[in-house]
Parts: C-alpha cells; structure tokens; sequence
C-alpha cells in the first residue's frame, strides 16, 4: 500500500510539473500526508490528493450579493441554456462564462508558461478574497449576437469620489468584459486601446450592467462598444469603446513574431 501511496505521489509531483504549478503544493501535500500516517487513520481514508483539482469558479452567487445582483443573476441565467425535467436540452441564447482567480493555473504548456505561473499571481479582478469587498461580477455571453452583458456588484474597498465608485475599478471592469467578448470572439487577444466617457457617477455598493458589442473585426483588430447601466437601463453611468489587437502567444514572451 505505502508502495501505491508513493507511486501515487511520483504521479502527482510528475502531474504538477506538467501542469506548471509550484512545488510549494507538493510539499504541503507531502507534509499532508505525513502528518496522516502520525495520526494512524485507516489508509483508506487518507486523501491522496487534498487539494482540489476543480478550478473555483468565482461567478457563482454567495452572501455578498444584494437582492438587485442576484435578482439581474436569475434573470440572464433563466436565458441560458436548461435541462428539463425529462432531461432535454433547452437552447437558451446566452451562456455563463465561469471566471477564475489564476487564468493560466490550469494550462500546461512547458517550461515557457513557468514564467507566468507564480503562485502567488492572481487575477486583479478575483485578487481580494474577502467575498463583495471589491468586484462581485458574472459575464453573460450572447454568441449569436457577438454580445456580452456582466452583472456587477461593486464592493467598500473600490471607492473613488466619496460614497461612489473609483473611475479605475470602472475602467478595470470595461476592459475586463471587452477584453472577454473580445477573447471570445478572437482568440488571444490584448487591449491597445479603451476610451471612456464617465457620465454619471456610480454610487458604490450598486449593482449594474456592463453591455458589451462587437462593433467589427479588421485584420487583427476587433473593436467593441460598451455601455454601463442601471439594471433597469434607465441610467447610463459609463460609455466605452475598445480595440483590441490578436496577438501571437510568443507577443507574452518579447517576440513580435
Ligand atoms: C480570464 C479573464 C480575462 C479577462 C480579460 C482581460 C482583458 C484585459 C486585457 C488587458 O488588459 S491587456 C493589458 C493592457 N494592454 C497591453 O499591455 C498591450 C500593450 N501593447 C502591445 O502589446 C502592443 O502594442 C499591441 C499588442 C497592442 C499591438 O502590437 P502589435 O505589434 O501586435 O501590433 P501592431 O503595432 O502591428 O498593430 C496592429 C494593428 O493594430 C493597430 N494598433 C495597434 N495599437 C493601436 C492603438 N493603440 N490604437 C489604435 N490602433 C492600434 C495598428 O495600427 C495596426 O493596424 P493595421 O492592421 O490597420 O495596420
């Protein structure tokens, strides 16, 4: 069995390193399962593997959403796709994008991706782990219409003007829901130009909607407009255009090729 459990591990640490992710894991694994053969549990029940391997997904409503979020939420879920109650597919036209707080931690892609792959890197946007202190958002993505909408809850700690909303946690989430549509619709993709006008200031703790269009694809160019509102889109607070330019992955590494 201890012979299994080490095959196991060599398996694990080999996985890991495929899979880009630091040792600091597999050493807290080892010392995991040290520390199970001091307490003498039956080894059946020793975990081998007592992390996760499912990526969290962040979009998911928990305790910080106010009723207003959760209300926009159900509406654009109940437009997604449904499994009746004989188990049939209902085509809805829009779909949840899951959102994750390490983009790449899941990819594999040899030594180059090591670069990148620092456990301690996280996503701005999913950066703060206290639940509703700065961006609570979900993206809803529209393909046939090559459009997006995101439901957004801004938190306590995204304040700009007193009792409103920073104009950079504003401008971080544009570029967040541009840049995803833009992905969406182009592949990798990196901003190279976002333009907004701030017409209304957005009261912190509000909920509202992000809506995002393709505008067109030239070449390597896909242009996006974007509008932020109220949920009941009688208030426009934001107006965004965006160009975003396809990249090669080499473009991450220096290479203009
Ligand atoms: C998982 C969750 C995902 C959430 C999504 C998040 C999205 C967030 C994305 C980002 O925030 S990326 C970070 C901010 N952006 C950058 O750091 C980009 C820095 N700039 C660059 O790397 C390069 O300048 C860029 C890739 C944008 C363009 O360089 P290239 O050498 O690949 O392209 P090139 O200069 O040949 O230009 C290609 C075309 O784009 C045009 N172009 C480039 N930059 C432009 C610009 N700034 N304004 C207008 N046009 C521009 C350029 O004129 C040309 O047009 P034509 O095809 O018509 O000739």
């Amino acid at each position: 069995m201890l012979g299994q459990i080490a095959r196991r591990l060599g398996q694990l640490h080999g996985q890991q390193i495929c899979n880009g992710l630091n040792g600091v894991r597999f050493k807290e694994t080892h010392r995991h399962l040290q520390s199970s053969f001091k307490t003498v549990r039956p080894i059946s029940t020793i975990p081998l593997w007592p992390f996760s391997s499912r990526p969290r997904d962040f979009s998911q409503p928990n305790s910080s959403w106010s009723p207003e979020m959760r209300k926009a939420y159900d509406h654009y879920i109940a437009l997604c796709d449904t499994d009746n109650e004989n188990g049939e597919k209902t085509k809805g036209p829009w779909r949840k994008l899951p959102s994750y707080n390490r983009s790449i931690k899941y990819a594999t892609g040899g030594i180059h991706l090591s670069k990148f792959i620092q456990a301690e890197n996280r996503l701005f946007t999913r950066s703060v782990k206290e639940q509703g202190a700065t961006f609570e958002y979900v993206v809803f993505v529209n393909k046939e219409e090559k459009s997006c909408v995101c439901v957004f809850q801004s938190g306590r700690l995204l304040e700009g003007a007193p009792g409103h909303v920073h104009g950079g946690a504003i401008a971080t989430m544009i570029d967040t829901v541009t840049g995803t549509l833009a992905g969406y619709l182009s592949g990798p993709i990196m901003t190279a130009n976002l333009n907004i006008d701030y017409r209304n200031p957005m009261p912190l703790g509000s909920v509202v909607l992000i809506h995002s269009a393709l505008d067109r694809i030239e070449r390597r160019k896909t242009f996006i407009t974007c509008k932020v509102t109220s949920t009941d889109e009688s208030k426009l607070y934001t107006e965004a255009t965006a160009l975003f330019v396809s990249i090669s992955v080499g473009h991450l590494f220096g290479s203009r090729n």
